[in-house]
């Protein structure tokens, strides 16, 4: 039997997901629903989306799953808007936005009328937006954290993460205050730093514009993420104020801190500020399960030339490593390219790393 699976919001995260359910549940009918009707013509046509209905409490009617996957204040007022309707009972609604605890108390209204609702939130995403930005790769080897009510019945939960598998992504569950605690610093915190980060920086490359040219790799890692939509990041701060309120009171006391002990010259205390942030941040499991997504990869130096990616793959082949993934990053304009190659094992990229070193000029590191 078909499965109707309708999909409101088709940008980064909807797209993505509608196109990993495509590849596993053969039976899915992927419909879509938003306020942008030029971008449900573009899904469609990008086959993304198998059906467009524009008229939501029809088409939210006709599903057996329901997926939000729009901004948090948006995801707030279609759960109201939901509810209001006539719904199959069988119904399984949920979303993905990046705070829990408010959407999961709005979401009472739901299973006040016998509907099931199933907080999720895959943490994986991206700076970019819409539909084509949508990967159906995006979630692989990320956590989707699903935040169950306890009133769903053990097959609805089956469904979903069933569902979810075309993701590759591992399933975690939590209860939403710990999700928002702990997306708090880990995700909400980085964007906030990154966006304050970007304004003292801008403020520099007014007075002199040559600053402009030089930001190098560091201020580039640590800003990618200001680049995210400004109206998804004001939902989730708003969304999740009261524990960014105490994380940022936290940050100014310990930066103030530091402060400090640079005022009194303190080197010891300045060496040991680095380091304990070095020591953790090299703990934090890249390859197994933990909180930076495991992949084994490769970071290469490679000079602006046509041929000098096939040279690095040559040796690669050459030397009989096969590669997973490959990608330029947009890290460094000028100069040099730094070429990202995953592997499937370490072996595999201890292997690549030595025949970089060996049969090219460039150098390469692991991350
Ligand atoms: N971007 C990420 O990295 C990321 C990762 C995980 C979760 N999330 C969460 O996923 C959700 C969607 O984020 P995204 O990155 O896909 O954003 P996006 O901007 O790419 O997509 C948002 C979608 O919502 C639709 N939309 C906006 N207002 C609407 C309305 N009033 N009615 C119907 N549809 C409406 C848009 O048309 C679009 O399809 C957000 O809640 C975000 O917090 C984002
Ligand atoms: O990689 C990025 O660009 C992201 O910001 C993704 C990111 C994050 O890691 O903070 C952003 C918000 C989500 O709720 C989950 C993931």
């Amino acid at each position: 039997m078909k499965k109707n699976i309708l999909m409101i919001g088709i940008g980064l995260i909807g797209s993505s997901i509608a196109l990993s359910i495509k590849e596993t549940t053969k039976n899915a009918i992927i419909v879509g629903f938003s306020h942008n009707e030029k971008e449900l013509f573009g899904a469609k046509s990008h086959q993304i989306i198998d059906k467009i209905n524009l008229n939501l409490e029809k088409a939210a009617q006709e599903a057996d799953v329901i997926f939000l996957c729009t901004p948090v204040s948006v995801t707030l007022k279609l759960i109201q808007e939901l509810s209001t309707f006539s719904l199959k009972e069988s119904v399984i609604i949920t979303d993905v936005g990046s705070t829990k605890v408010e959407i999961m108390n709005q979401a009472q209204v739901l299973l006040d009328k016998g509907y099931t609702f199933i907080g999720g939130h895959p943490m994986a995403g991206s700076h970019k937006s819409g539909f084509l930005a949508g990967n159906k790769d995006l979630f692989e080897n990320a956590y989707y954290i699903l935040v169950p009510t306890g009133n769903e019945m053990n097959e609805q939960m089956t469904c979903l993460t069933d569902l979810l598998t075309g993701t590759r992504a591992k399933i975690v569950i939590l209860d939403a205050y710990e999700h928002d605690q702990i997306t708090g610093i880990l995700s909400h915190m980085p964007h906030i730093i990154a966006a304050q980060l970007v304004q003292q920086a801008d403020d520099l490359m007014v007075q002199n514009p040559i600053s402009k040219k030089l930001a190098a790799g560091g201020f580039r890692d640590i800003t990618r993420i200001a680049s995210s939509d400004p109206k998804m990041w004001t939902d989730i701060s708003k969304s999740n104020a009261v524990i960014l309120e105490k994380e940022i009171d936290n940050w100014l006391v310990k930066l103030s801190d530091f402060k400090d002990i640079l005022k009194s010259d303190k080197e010891v205390e300045i060496f040991n500020f680095f380091e304990r942030s070095k020591k953790v941040r090299d703990e934090i499991p890249v390859h197994k399960e933990g909180t930076i997504p495991g992949f084994h990869d490769l970071y290469i130096n490679v000079p602006d030339y046509p041929g000098a990616i096939a040279e690095v793959t040559a040796i690669l082949a050459k030397v009989n490593i096969s590669l997973i993934n490959i990608k330029i990053m947009e890290t460094r304009d000028d100069i040099f390219g730094i070429l990202r190659i995953s592997f499937k094992n370490e072996k595999d990229l201890f292997l690549a790393k030595e025949a970089v070193a060996k049969h090219t000029p460039y150098e390469s590191v692991i991350n």
